[in-house]
């Protein structure tokens, strides 16, 4: 494997041992390219299919938006990016040192997956998905789960869940400041730092109330302040304070520990969760997997200043366990983009993207994740047939 050697000024492979390469990011503000003129519209869009399934999934999402743009007269130039495992493998990093800056003249970011069992995790999610986040300052992750038609929850019983997850995804647990000492040795250690600010706490609380408004008003807080006591009472209160702004908005916290069981035993009890990076990752694996499969879960890494591009992805990784078998659920992946189309403006296409690939499941049409035999073209095939048409 080659040496990671990045030169002055260049973004190393480890975002760990970075420099600063936020004035690339910030360089150039994305602008939504609609034509005021003539109404058309068209989107730049840089995919990011990735490892593993990233692969089987993406050109999956891509086919059904690029027949729905048709369907809905705008159109789509995609940039494919080469990134990922394979890129780290050729030339040592996972993107371009100028990946960044080639990423914000964009309207927006699809990804599959990264992480590849031969290259530690830390390296791979550090040197691609983090940075993108950070550095575009998406701070919401944004995750609906629902029960899909054709689909039975794994929980007895439970035939109908839509809840939201609404992800720190910036700062929290997710945080480079630390480090390790003596590697090897008997004495060896290692700190890890969380950090907790003000105004990253209040910004996603805000979004999480104003989300919790538009639904039933009730939000639930993720917390951890009986073990965890400098961050996690700072949360407590500074979700508590900015949520009492939003009239109709209550806030109940709740121990993550408590919460997990909750969510098996009475998840209709939850409707929309704020939490932090760490418990937020944790928490949409939990609903997606109460919702029968993680290969159906979107998210959507959101800047919602839209002052830099957001991402849009399924919630799953590279699933090594099945990558190259063309068995992977793309569903996961379309309704992220159908998250994108949101963001775009497009929310016809959108809402024709959702029931499309809702309809093909209703259908019987599923993948072997949710106890079906359709391979991956099988399903993308069934939602495509729904794509071109009016729903
Ligand atoms: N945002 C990202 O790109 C993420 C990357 N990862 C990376 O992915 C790699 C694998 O991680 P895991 O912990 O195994 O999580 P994973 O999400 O890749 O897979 C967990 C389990 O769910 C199944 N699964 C996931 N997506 C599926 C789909 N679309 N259809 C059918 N089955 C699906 C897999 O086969 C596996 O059994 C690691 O390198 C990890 O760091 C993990 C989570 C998110
Ligand atoms: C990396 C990961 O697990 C996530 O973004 O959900
Ligand atoms: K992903
Ligand atoms: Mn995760």
């Amino acid at each position: 494997m080659p040496e990671r050697q990045p030169g002055p000024g260049e973004i190393p492979a480890g975002y760990a041992r970075h420099q600063s390469w936020s004035a690339a990011a910030s360089a150039v503000p994305t602008t939504l390219r609609r034509n005021p003129v003539t109404g058309t519209r068209q989107y730049t869009i840089d995919v990011i299919a990735g490892d593993g399934i990233g692969q089987e999934v993406m050109p999956a999402a891509l086919r059904c938006v690029d027949a729905l743009a048709d369907a809905h007269g705008f159109t789509v130039r995609w940039r494919e990016r080469d990134w990922g495992s394979d890129h780290y493998r050729a030339h040592g990093r996972m993107m371009p040192a100028d990946g960044i800056a080639q990423l914000a003249s964009g309207d927006g970011v699809l990804l599959g997956a990264v992480g590849a069992p031969d290259i530690p995790d830390d390296v791979t999610l550090w040197g691609l998905l983090i940075p993108i986040r950070r550095e575009f300052h998406q701070y919401v992750n944004l995750r609906p789960i629902r029960i899909l038609p054709g689909v039975t929850s794994p929980l007895r019983g439970l035939d109908e869940l839509d809840l939201v997850v609404v992800r720190e995804n910036i700062e929290g647990e997710y945080s480079e400041v630390g480090g390790r000492l003596y590697r090897g040795r008997p004495e060896e250690m290692a700190v890890q730092e969380s950090v907790f600010t003000r105004a990253g706490v209040t910004r996603i609380a805000r979004y999480a109330a104003e989300l919790a408004q538009q639904r039933s008003g009730r939000l639930v807080s993720a917390t951890k302040s009986n073990g965890i006591i400098h961050t996690m009472p700072f949360w407590d209160e500074v979700v508590e304070a900015t949520v009492a702004e939003y009239p109709g908005v209550t806030v109940e916290k709740v121990l993550i520990d408590a919460l997990a069981a909750r969510m098996v035993l009475k998840p209709r009890s939850v409707d929309v969760v704020v939490a932090s990076n760490l418990f937020g990752d944790i928490l949409s694996d939990l609903a997606a997997g109460a919702a029968g499969s993680i290969g159906v879960a979107p998210s959507a890494n959101l800047n919602p200043e839209k002052t830099h591009p957001s991402m849009f992805e399924p919630v799953h990784g590279s699933a090594p366990d099945i990558a190259g078998q063309g068995i992977a659920n793309p569903v996961g992946t379309m309704w992220a983009a159908a998250m994108m189309l949101d963001h775009l403006g497009e929310e016809e296409a959108a809402r024709h993207l959702e029931s499309a690939f809702e309809q093909a499941m209703a259908g019987g049409t599923l993948t072997g994740d949710l106890g079906g035999t359709a391979s991956t073209e099988e399903f993308t095939r069934a939602v495509l047939a729904r794509c071109a048409t009016a729903p």
